[in-house]
């Protein structure tokens, strides 16, 4: 009896607490800024809010007490993610447009009673239009910042051909352009290509273009110099390490590049031993000169030259491979002039500009002779074309470079020196042409040397008279 009368003084105040709970529920719902939109376990609308009407434009009393199936037959929603949610019973997130061009991102959420029924469907709807507009304009703005910023990168690479380097070809501009993007940074990087294709060039304009410009920029041909000297050159000695040393000692080359950039041209032929010590000084950017145990701190960019195929040199355990792989962190590859012909009136028409200032000449040159150099195939590449145009210019008599200045080895595949021709001189026509046909076909003045039966000093020192290898 007591406990009765307790339990009825604690209902009205659950009542009341429940009440107060769906009271605060209620201003929750209202007060939301996303549109909230309620229906049961079958679809039919049982609240919505302001925020919806809003967003929407769809009104409570149009709708109320409906069911979502016969509103999206009426035409008020082309998809109702309460239908969806229904049929899946899982959340579930669609855009939708309404009132035209608004864009809205609707979720729909499921809610269980303690059995498992689907009793009621919570959606939510957020205006996003702005989001989207903003979206939108962020990326018109990315695609807009890249075409800009492909096409001041073509500007600079044109440019770069109208001051420094002559081409038209996309693959050159590709290299140029390749080597912009490179300049600012410190990575080592492996040029090759044939000998005469402008890897120094582009090495130059790598310099030039990057943060290092004002520092040294330091050329080495390991190629030109004698093995015994080669080591000193690069590292420099201490007084008196060798018979002929200087008293007081040497920077070496290395030295000297520091905090610029190292170019080592015709690196393929750099002997194994300096290998290792170039390899310890790039991975510890210290060098140790001839003769001393002091290690000396170096920061130089690499950049190396070959025109060697060093993956074969490799293999034959000529080159060592963990070297490769420190110089080639960017590997510009350059093609042959034969690969590119377009580029060979421009740079005939560039090597006559540039002779007609040097000697201060007038001459021209006559459209059918270009035709003809066009179609050689200029084993010699860049170099050799800039000596025939050079050679061309100081032996015309008139103003035009006429079709008899072609050297022979351009206009004939089966050579002899014209009747008549002094006999030294003929000796001189025979020997460009063997050289020239000889290194078309092994690209290597090595194997021309052992294949004419001469030794390598000798073919070189040719090949530099007849202009086909650089002094
Ligand atoms: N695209 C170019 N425009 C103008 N001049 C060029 C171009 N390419 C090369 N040259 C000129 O051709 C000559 C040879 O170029 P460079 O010395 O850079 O070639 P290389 O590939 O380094 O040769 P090597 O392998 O023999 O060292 C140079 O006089 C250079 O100025």
């Amino acid at each position: 009896m007591g406990r009765g009368s307790e339990d009825a003084k604690q209902a009205p105040s659950e009542l009341d607490s429940s009440k107060e709970l769906l009271k605060e529920l209620g201003a929750i719902i209202r007060s939301s800024y996303d549109g909230m939109f309620i229906t049961d376990g079958d679809g039919v609308v049982l609240r919505l809010n302001d925020a919806y009407e809003r967003i929407t434009g769809i009104k409570a009393s149009e709708i109320m007490g409906k069911n979502m199936k016969c509103l999206v037959e009426a035409g008020y929603f082309d998809e109702s993610v309460t239908l969806h949610v229904i049929e899946k019973r899982t959340t579930i997130t669609i855009n939708q447009t309404v009132k035209k061009d608004r864009k809205i991102l609707v979720t729909g959420t499921p809610l269980f009673d303690e059995q498992g029924k689907l009793f009621r469907v919570v959606t939510n709807v957020r205006d996003i239009t702005e989001l989207v507009q903003l979206q939108n304009q962020l990326l018109k703005t990315k695609a807009q910042t890249l075409k800009y910023k492909t096409e001041l990168s073509h500007l600079r690479a044109m440019h770069i051909q109208n001051h420094e380097m002559v081409t038209r070809s996309p693959k050159m501009a590709r290299v140029i352009e390749l080597s912009m993007k490179i300049a600012d940074v410190d990575s080592n990087v492996l040029i090759t290509g044939e000998s005469g294709t402008g890897k120094e060039l582009i090495a130059k304009l790598i310099h030039k273009h990057g943060k290092t410009t004002a520092r040294p920029f330091i050329k080495i041909n390991c190629a030109a110099i004698p093995e015994q000297l080669l080591e000193s050159e690069l590292f420099g000695y201490e007084g008196g390490a060798f018979t002929g040393a200087k008293k007081e000692g040497k920077p070496g080359l290395f030295e000297l590049a520091h905090n610029g950039t190292l170019f080592l041209d015709e690196v393929g032929d750099l002997p194994l031993l300096l290998q290792v010590k170039l390899l310890r000084a790039i991975q510890e950017k210290e060098i140790m000169r001839v003769g001393s145990t002091r290690s000396i701190t170096v920061n130089a960019r690499i950049i190396a030259a070959t025109h060697r195929d060093i993956a074969k040199m490799i293999q034959h355990g000529t080159f060592r491979e963990d070297l490769y792989y420190r110089l080639m962190v960017v590997p510009i590859n350059l093609p042959p002039l034969r690969e590119r012909k377009e580029d060979v009136p421009l740079l005939i028409m560039h090597f006559i500009e540039k002779f007609n200032k040097h000697f201060g000449y007038n001459k021209r040159i006559l459209p059918e002779v270009i035709d003809k150099l066009v179609e050689y195939s200029w084993p010699g590449n860049v170099r050799e074309l800039e000596n025939v145009i050079e050679r061309m210019m100081v032996t015309a008599a008139g103003e035009a470079l006429t079709a008899d200045l072609v050297p022979e080895t351009i206009w004939n595949k089966n050579f002899l020196p014209k009747k008549g021709t002094k006999l030294k001189e003929a000796v001189a026509q025979t020997e460009a042409y063997l050289l020239t046909e000889c290194y078309k076909e092994y690209r290597s003045w090595q194997k021309v040397a052992e294949v004419l039966g001469i030794d390598r000093t000798t073919v070189f020192r040719k090949a530099v008279r007849y202009g086909l290898e650089k002094k």
